[in-house]
């Protein structure tokens, strides 16, 4: 697995004809911090009308599908388009046009610990402004941007000592949030590999791309780059190293290369 500096990625954004080596694309993308700019309050996300225009005509021409950590109800709501198909709760949870809804990778059992785990956490971290306990489908976000430094260590600890009261859960990581997940193999790297064969993607003539800025994204980035075809890029930057290839600047550019990429499909 080859990674790079964030920095050191060359921009994709006046390389779509380079890019797509005269094949289709087939578009994966991120919610937060790729189609809607990061922001205090996680229930003022709201996508653009620009970004919506986009999308809408992006999916005329192509499949495309948003790939979140969020609740896969709550961001096809944000979105608010029914010609993409939605992967939620970073991919357990799928549905699309036609009635596709699926759940590919078996979360179900995990429900009755993030149930509890959801509960336990409301009540230890209820005096702690500003953290915000989301519960999605089949994950748990516990958000700190708007907690107090001296405060942040308090609930990382109590997000740990609630996850070793449930070996079905497990860490992860994202911008200014500690997630409680399934403790299995599924992420959205394997999710955007299911869509790719549920929807017959899986074809020389087809270029997958997944566009994100976050941690758990790398996990798509991964597994286009470990397929050896596909295209993973970065908006922005995060912590650590990635395996995407190429850079966005932000939501921005990301709207500017989706309209580019719908004109150079039509
Ligand atoms: O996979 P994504 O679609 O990028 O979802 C990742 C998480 O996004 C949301 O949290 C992030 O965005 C918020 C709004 O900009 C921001 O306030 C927060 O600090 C970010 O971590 C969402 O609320 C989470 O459920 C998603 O897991």
């Amino acid at each position: 697995m080859q990674k790079y500096e964030a920095t050191e990625l060359p921009s994709a954004l006046n390389k779509i004809d380079q890019l797509l080596e005269g094949k289709k694309p087939a578009v994966f993308l991120d919610y937060d911090g790729c189609l809607s700019p990061i922001v205090q309050d996680p229930n003022k996300a709201f996508l653009s009308e620009a970004m919506k225009t986009t999308l809408r005509q992006l999916a005329d021409v192509c499949s495309v599908a948003v790939v979140s950590g969020r609740d896969r109800a709550d961001v096809e709501k944000l979105v608010g388009l029914d010609n993409l198909y939605f992967a939620g709760s970073h991919g357990f949870d799928i549905t699309g046009p036609g009635g596709m809804q699926t759940e590919p990778g078996d979360a179900s059992r995990a429900l009755p610990a993030l149930d509890k785990a959801a509960e336990t956490l409301h009540e230890r971290l209820q005096d702690v402004a500003g953290v915000v306990v989301e519960r999605k489908r089949y994950a748990i976000a516990v958000h700190y941007r708007n907690v107090t430094d001296n405060q942040i260590e308090r609930v990382k600890v109590t997000v740990d000592d609630v996850l070793h009261e449930h070996e079905e859960l497990k860490k992860g990581l994202g911008k200014k949030i500690i997630e409680l997940k399934p403790n299995m193999d599924w992420h959205k790297g394997k999710a955007v590999l299911w869509l790719m064969n549920e929807l017959d993607l899986n074809k020389p003539e087809i270029m997958p791309i997944y566009i994100g800025d976050d941690i758990t994204d790398e996990d798509a980035f991964a597994s286009l780059q470990e397929q050896k075809y596909g295209l993973g890029i970065l908006v922005g930057e995060h912590d650590d190293k990635t395996a995407a290839t190429y850079r966005l600047e932000d939501v921005d550019e990301v709207r500017q290369f989706l309209e580019k990429l719908t004109q150079t499909v039509k």
